[in-house]
Order: C-alpha cells, then structure tokens, then sequence
C-alpha cells in the first residue's frame, strides 16, 4: 500500500524512515505525513533534538521554511515520557539522537503509534550517521530522498562539508554543505587531498 493510503486510517503501528543528504526534502517530506495526520484529526507530537538550534529553538524548520511546531529534548528517553495518548510521533535530525532512539521507536510502534523519523543518512565523510542505519533496518518503510547535485543536476548521495572542520557535528546549511553525487564528490575529495 501506497504511504498516502497506510499513514492515515487507523491500524497497528508502525515505523516510517524518511533519509538522505541535506537538501534532499526530508523536512519538507516529514511535515506533509505530520499536517496529513492532522488534518485526519490524529493526534500529533514532534520531538528534535535541543542541538538544532539552526532555524528555530522551538520548530521545525525545512530549508525552504516550510514549520511545524516541535518539542526539543535533550535524550531519546524524554519521547516515551511526552507520548502518551498521541497517535503520531514525527522525529526530525534523527541522527543527532543517542541510540537509544531505536528501541524508543520500537516500544512506540509495539504500542500502537505510527513513529516517523527524518534524518542524514550520511555524515560528510560518508559514514552512516547515529542510529540511522539501525532504524532503517528496523523501519516497516523507509523513503530515500535525494537532492540535486550542485555541481551536475544529477541525483545527490551525500552532503559534502565545504568548510575546513573534521567534527561530526557541526550545525549549517549552504555556507558550509553542498549536496554532490558520488562522482562529484570523488572529485571533491581529491581536490581537497591536493
Ligand atoms: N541542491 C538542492 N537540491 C534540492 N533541493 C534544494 C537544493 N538546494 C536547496 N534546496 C531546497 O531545499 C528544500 C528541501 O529542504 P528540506 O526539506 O529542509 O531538506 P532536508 O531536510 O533534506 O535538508 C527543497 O525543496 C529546495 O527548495
Ligand atoms: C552532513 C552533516 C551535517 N551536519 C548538520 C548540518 C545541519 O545542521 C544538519 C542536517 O540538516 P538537514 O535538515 O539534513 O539539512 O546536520 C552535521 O552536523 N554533520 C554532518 O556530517
Ligand atoms: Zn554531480
């Protein structure tokens, strides 16, 4: 079944994983399923982690400022407390949360509420990024978005740091990421090497 069909009647819960590079849409795709459920009068909670300050400290904000209104915590942990009773839980910058995010995501669906998770699949190394691949693996659907490459128009794969920094985390959006194709970003790389 179709995700336009499955996320808005009432059924067993569930795990939805939207991933991919940033700019590839999956803010934008996780406020669609979250106004969806809304307006199917479900009940609703959005969780971020406190670290994403970028746009807002309160919302969740896509790149192209689309919003819908979030509560930041600080650990996975505080999801079990702030759900009770809700249909919905949307997460947002998944990868930033500890690994305990994975059997939250579990215990929630085992009792009934539709989880769904955005989040990097990819750091800029191109290394898998916190507990996405586990909730991937974990997921009953997952959805891979892609931007475009800013170099070829091609699909993107991975966000590639533009900025001289080898910390995992570090906050930004154009000034200091470009969405490139495996290509492009081979290329990148070994222009950076030279
Ligand atoms: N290179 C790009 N490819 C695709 N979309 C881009 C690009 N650069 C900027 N955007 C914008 O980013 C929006 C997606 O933002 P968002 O949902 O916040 O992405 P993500 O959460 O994956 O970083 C697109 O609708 C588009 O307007
Ligand atoms: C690749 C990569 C990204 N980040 C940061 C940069 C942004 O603040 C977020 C990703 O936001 P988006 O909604 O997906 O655009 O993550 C990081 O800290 N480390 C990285 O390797
Ligand atoms: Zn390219």
């Amino acid at each position: 079944m179709s995700e336009n069909m499955i996320g808005e009647v009432r059924r067993p819960g569930r795990i939805e994983v939207v991933c991919g590079s940033m700019f590839s849409g999956k803010t934008e795709e996780l406020i669609r399923r979250l106004r969806r459920a809304q307006f199917a009068k479900q009940k609703v909670e959005i969780f971020k982690p406190s670290i994403d300050t970028r746009y807002s400290d309160e919302e969740v904000v896509s790149h192209d400022h689309n919003t819908i209104s979030s509560t930041p915590i600080e650990s996975s942990a505080s999801i079990l407390l702030l759900s009770s009773d809700i249909d919905v839980v949307g997460i947002d910058e998944a990868q930033f949360f500890d690994d305990g995010l994975v059997d939250v995501c579990n215990q929630l669906a085992n009792r009934g509420v539709r989880v769904i998770v955005a989040g990097l699949d990819m750091d800029f190394k191109g290394i898998p990024f916190g507990p996405m691949p586990a909730l991937c693996a974990i997921a009953d659907d997952v959805t891979k978005v892609h931007a475009i490459c800013v170099k070829c128009g091609s699909l993107a794969y991975v966000s590639h740091r533009t900025v001289d920094s080898d910390r995992r985390v570090l906050l930004g959006e154009t000034m200091e990421y470009e969405p490139l194709c495996r290509e492009c970003y081979k290329k990148a790389l070994q222009a950076e090497q030279q």
